[in-house]
């Protein structure tokens, strides 16, 4: 037998000792960047950002069973996803198990939802379900705080997904500051048969001439719950670069505007379209319009909490 208590943010699941397993079961939910711009190549190569995201109600599950064997294992049946140390959950993993000299092992089960490379930060929110969920498998008692600055050492987007709901992100991603919910509204994901390389991306971004979102009002749309400001304010500088090598990727945005979306905007390094729209019968315009056309298709909402460890 085994069973769950949900805990109230329904981002952990709750301990239970089934036998002599004890497992955890904790949501990992995707993350769209609202707005993202580039200020400068750094000297270490990475790029100095500054974005604005949100997590949505697309999720994978990230099962945690604990092991007395001093193991990491990966189960995925995603064709996708490495189930070696490839895999930014075992990285996670094997993070907190050298910092803080845990003994112990754990079997982490990956059930996909959200698309593999798809700009969507699938790998990263699985990092930061399973630093979340071995805190409390494992008794670290660390912060989010501590938790999300170990994942910045796995990857930029790590840290952001550690805490979830919205954020301003800095620096190459990983200083992030808390924001209030966006305003209430679908958000229609729509992923073209492509995956892309995001090092790539930033590789081939050329800032000369590139149009910058306003960050800043992205930030007072928010904080005023102004729906069409919001509208109004999206962008993304990497766009034009993932637009360049996959024109599928324009005639998505074309297809959710001709469709009724409010705005449209790529996701991260793509090639995920997201629209925006407040009406349901919109939703399902552009949803029905759009499946049969792409590899994947869904709507959702965003999600308005931060997680929390309890
Ligand atoms: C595109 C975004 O997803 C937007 O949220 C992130 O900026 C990328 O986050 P991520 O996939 O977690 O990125 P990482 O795994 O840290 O880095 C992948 C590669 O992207 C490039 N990279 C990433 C982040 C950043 N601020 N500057 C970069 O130039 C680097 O070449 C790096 O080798
Ligand atoms: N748990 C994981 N889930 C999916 N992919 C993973 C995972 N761990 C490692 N990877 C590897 O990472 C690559 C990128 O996958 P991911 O789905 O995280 O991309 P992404 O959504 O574009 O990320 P981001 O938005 O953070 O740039 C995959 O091709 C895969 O090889």
């Amino acid at each position: 037998m085994e069973s769950y208590a949900e805990a109230p943010n329904g981002c952990l699941l709750d301990k239970t000792k089934v036998g002599d397993v004890v497992k955890l079961l904790v949501k990992a939910p995707a993350k769209i960047n609202l707005a993202l711009d580039v200020l400068h190549k750094r000297p270490d190569g990475y790029h100095e950002v500054e974005m604005i995201m949100t997590t949505i109600d697309l999720a994978d599950r990230v099962e945690l069973s604990l092991l007395e064997q001093d193991k990491i294992h990966i189960l995925s049946h995603n064709r996708y996803v490495p189930d070696d140390q490839r895999n930014l959950a075992y990285q996670a993993a094997q993070l907190l198990k050298d910092r803080f000299n845990v003994k112990k092992g754990v079997l982490i089960s990956i059930e996909k939802t959200i698309p593999v490379a798809a700009g969507l930060a699938g790998g990263s929110s699985d990092a930061a379900a399973t630093l979340r969920g071995l805190n409390k498998l494992w008794g670290l008692g660390l912060s989010l705080d501590e938790l999300a600055k170990l994942g910045s050492e796995i990857g930029s987007d790590v840290s952001f997904c550690v805490y979830g709901g919205t954020a301003l992100a800095k620096g190459r991603g990983e200083i992030i500051k808390e924001l209030p919910p966006p305003p209430t509204c679908w958000v229609i994901l729509a992923k073209p048969f492509i995956g892309v390389s995001t090092a790539e991306v930033y590789r081939r971004l050329d800032l000369n001439g590139t149009k910058h979102p306003d960050i800043y009002g992205m930030i007072q749309a928010i904080k005023e719950h102004n729906y069409q400001r919001v509208c109004d304010n999206v962008g993304n500088v990497l766009e034009g670069v993932t637009l360049n090598l996959h024109p599928e990727v324009a005639q998505i945005k074309e297809q959710m505007k001709r469709f009724g979306a409010d705005a449209v905007l790529m996701s991260g390094s793509g090639p995920t379209v997201f629209g925006i729209v407040q009406h349901d019968s919109r939703m399902h315009r552009i949803y029905n319009g759009l499946r049969g056309f792409c590899d994947q298709v869904f709507a959702v909402r965003m999600l308005g909490e931060r997680h929390s460890l309890d």
